[in-house]
């Protein structure tokens, strides 16, 4: 168990009396600790029944918001409580994508396979709107750099968008963001005040949407424009537990 830093604490102290609140957050590398294998990305024993304690809360909404496709998501995590599921970035929201994004995502699939076959250790991860190729695996460091700038500039169509990650890039066949998700949550939902934890690139898209009252918690090390941060999903597990007891 770590301390929860106090300005944080403070921070949630704050928001727990607010309602509506949406306590939103992303999932590998907050909720999971990273892995090789995206498969064997799993939470610990602890995570599922402290968001259903938020979810139970009254008045309090709880979103997962993550790059992986929404069946992933549900698979992996092994989440049974009620939460709202928002996957491949923001693009799935509220239900399954529209079929004619598969063709556009295979068509990318089909260009960037040959590059990733070609370097030991890289792999192809096919998700419902976009093409990631993983690097994580990928000893030789130069030719996972290199593999990443071809994947960028195989990708370079104003049709597509390219989000790196954490020893990943992905291209992706709608301009959804996890930023304009977030959003529409809060909207949909009338939040008062919004919670979002998150530790990657396309995270820093909801951070720089946060308002005045919000809480914004970067996970690890790296820039962002979050207010607070705690250093791994393990402190996350506390960051959740405290504002669970705060919600009563
Ligand atoms: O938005 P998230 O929920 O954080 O999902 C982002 C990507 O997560 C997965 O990749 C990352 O986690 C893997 C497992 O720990 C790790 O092996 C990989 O290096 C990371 O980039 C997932 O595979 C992607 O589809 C998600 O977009």
């Amino acid at each position: 168990m770590t301390a929860v830093p106090e300005d944080l604490a403070a921070a949630l102290a704050g928001v727990a009396g607010r309602r509506p609140l949406l306590v939103a957050s992303d999932y590998d590398g907050v909720l999971a600790p990273l892995t090789d294998e995206p498969s064997t990305a799993v939470p610990s024993p602890d995570v599922d029944g402290l968001l259903a304690r938020l979810a139970a809360a009254d008045g309090v909404t709880v979103a997962l918001v993550s790059g992986r496709g929404v069946e992933d998501l549900r698979q992996v995590s092994g989440f049974a409580g009620t939460y709202r599921w928002v996957g491949s970035h923001g693009a799935e929201y509220g239900g399954p994508l529209a079929g004619e994004l598969a063709g556009r995502r295979d068509a990318v699939a089909e260009r960037l396979a040959p590059l990733v076959a070609a370097v030991p250790g890289a792999r192809l991860e096919v998700k419902p709107a976009s093409v990631a190729v993983h690097v994580r695996q990928v000893t030789d460091a130069a030719a996972a750099t290199r593999l990443l700038a071809d994947a960028a500039s195989a990708a370079a169509d104003p049709s597509l968008t390219v989000k790196p990650g954490k020893a990943v890039l992905e291209v992706a066949v709608t301009d959804a963001d996890k930023g304009s998700a977030v959003g529409r949550l809060r909207d949909e939902i009338g939040a008062a005040a919004v919670v979002y934890l998150g530790d990657d690139v396309t995270d820093e898209d909801v951070f720089g949407t946060l308002r005045p009252g919000d809480v914004g918690i970067k996970v690890g090390d790296g820039e962002t424009a979050a207010d607070h941060r705690v250093a791994d999903p393990a402190a996350v597990v506390d960051v959740l537990r405290l504002l669970a007891d705060r919600l009563g």
